[in-house]
């Protein structure tokens, strides 16, 4: 029977092994992980991360052929293959500051693995990491293997929060990298035979250990860079009168362009964007390749104006002063059906209209007041560390009110910010909450979710992403 022990139970290691654990019965999977609190709601009723069909997955599979254990050594030394999915934040600080990626969890976790093991290994690769880690992390284990065999896999992990479900059940594709020796084509084989017990054979892509390690930068920053284009696209819209979702739909249209990722935005967010961005970045510049670099870095470049932008929008709309109104944001999470707030734009549009003395009443149906307060007071970059290493005494933000609904947060406000496209929040009374608010009342719409003409109709002043401008809107240029 093959024992899969996992380090790391966060979004990935938890929703991956689950699923792994799920579709091969055979196989013994133990997810630990440094974090108590985690582990501990991993094995109860409420699981650490909301996930749609994670629950169901877990409890089929729990206690019998899923465990979740903070006993990390010994169920590391227990395992066949061990997937390491720890965090690998942008460096806060030392050489490569805000852009290299910080390999402390992982090279931690290379040498735990070189200590206490007995037996051969499979060493996976499941974190996001620079090209040429794989590298780093088998001198780690060789030099301290007293003769034992480890074998380094790339296996980059592509599933999107909030669907991740499906897209492990289903996924475009696996990838998996290894050494061209014997033993690394062994064990690529290893782990593609696991796989193969419920993805197609052709979908299970399987190359040298830098082309994967590589792959995995370069779809995010493909994804990210759509996102950018689209977003960029839509100030030209506003500017020009034409219509974002429209533009969207025409090129979308073109097969060689492709419908997908075409939604205009407040800007991406997410956990991984920006920082694996920001780590091909310094892998560029660290090869002497300054224009490959610059290229790269404008896609956070405008993903950062796109933010900046929405919020002189509101300011400059509101008489150029929001100072004492009071704002409802709806949506905090990156984006729908999850709780995760790791560089959500919400953070910088918040801290923007805070800056400018705003009042805010944020409701998010997933994301936990207390979160919402770290969040608002935590610096930058430390959303990616361990929970657990991240000092957690969140100012007392005497101008954030965190409330239970979209009702109660948009009572008594000057205007509405939309930062989530939660599907609650297409289906709004929206006459009602018109009723209920200070006048001129005004919807700033960050995903485009909602009716702009029903609303204009109702009495609203209407900003949504990339469309043409209300009238009031004309007459307030914004700074951007
Ligand atoms: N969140 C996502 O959707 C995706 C993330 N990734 C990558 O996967 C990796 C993990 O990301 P997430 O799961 O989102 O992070 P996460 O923060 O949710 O989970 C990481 C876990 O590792 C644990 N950990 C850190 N050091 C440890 C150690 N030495 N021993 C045991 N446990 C340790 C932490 O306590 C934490 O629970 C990152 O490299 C990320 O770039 C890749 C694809 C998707
Ligand atoms: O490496 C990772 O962490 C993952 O990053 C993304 O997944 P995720 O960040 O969970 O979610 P996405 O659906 O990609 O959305 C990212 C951000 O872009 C925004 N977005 C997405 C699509 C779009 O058309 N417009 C847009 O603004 C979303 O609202 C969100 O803020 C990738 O989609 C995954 O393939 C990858 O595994």
């Amino acid at each position: 029977m093959v024992k899969i022990c996992c380090i790391g139970g966060g979004y990935v290691g938890g929703p991956t092994m689950a699923v792994i654990a799920y579709k091969c019965p055979s196989v013994v999977v133990t997810v630990v992980d440094i974090s108590v609190q985690r582990i501990t709601a991993w094995n109860s009723d409420k699981l650490p991360i909301y996930e749609p069909g994670l629950d169901d997955v877990v409890k089929q599979c729990r206690g019998k052929n899923l465990f979740f254990s903070t006993e990390v050594e010994k169920h590391v030394a227990e395992a066949d293959i061990v997937f390491v999915s720890v965090n690998t934040p942008t460096k806060t600080q030392g050489l490569g500051a805000g852009k290299a990626a910080d390999l402390t969890y992982w090279e931690s976790s290379a040498r735990m693995i070189a200590d206490v093991s007995k037996s051969s290994k499979i060493v996976v690769e499941k974190s996001t990491v620079p090209v040429k880690t794989a590298e780093a992390i088998e001198k780690i284990l060789t030099h301290n293997s007293k003769g034992i065999d480890f074998q380094i896999l790339s296996n980059p992990e592509f599933l999107a929060e909030g669907t991740a479900i499906n897209d492990l059940f289903m996924p475009d594709r696996v990838l998996i990298g290894g050494r061209e020796t014997p033993g690394g084509q062994r064990a690529i084989k290893v782990l593609k035979d696991i796989y193969a017990q419920w993805v197609p054979e052709e979908r299970i892509i399987c190359t040298n250990l830098w082309s994967a390690e590589l792959s995995k930068l370069a779809a995010n920053a493909f994804l990210a860079q759509r996102i950018s284009s689209i977003n960029a696209m839509s100030a030209l819209c506003e500017a020009t009168g034409a219509d974002v979702s429209q533009v969207s739909h025409a090129i979308g249209k073109d097969s060689r362009i492709g419908a997908k990722f075409l939604n205009a935005s407040v800007g991406f967010g997410g956990s991984c964007f920006q920082k694996d961005i920001l780590n091909l970045v310094y892998i560029c510049e660290c090869n002497g390749l300054s224009e490959v670099a610059n290229y790269w870095k404008q896609i956070i470049e405008v993903n950062d104006y796109q933010k900046r932008r929405f919020v002189n929008r509101i300011v400059s709309s509101m008489f150029n002063t929001i100072s004492g109104k009071r704002i409802a944001i709806l949506g905090f999470s990156f984006k729908k059906d999850t709780g995760d707030t790791r560089e959500t734009p919400a953070i910088d549009v918040c801290r923007g209209l805070l800056g400018d003395q705003a009042q805010l009443n944020i409701y998010d149906p997933q994301v936990p007041e207390q979160q919402i307060h770290k969040d608002l007071s935590m610096p930058k970059y430390n959303w990616n560390y361990p929970v657990h290493s991240v000092s957690m005494c969140p100012d007392d933000l005497k101008q954030v009110r965190v409330v239970s609904s979209a009702y109660e947060a948009t009572k008594d406000a000057h205007g509405i910010c939309i930062l989530t496209e939660w599907d609650e929040f297409k289906s709004l009374n929206f006459q009602k909450i018109y009723d209920n608010m200070q006048k001129p009342a005004y919807v700033f719409d960050g995903r485009n979710v909602v009716d702009v003409e029903k609303l204009r109709r109702i009495g609203f002043v209407v900003y949504s992403i990339g469309k043409p401008l209300d009238p009031w809107l004309k007459d307030m240029p914004a700074v951007m």
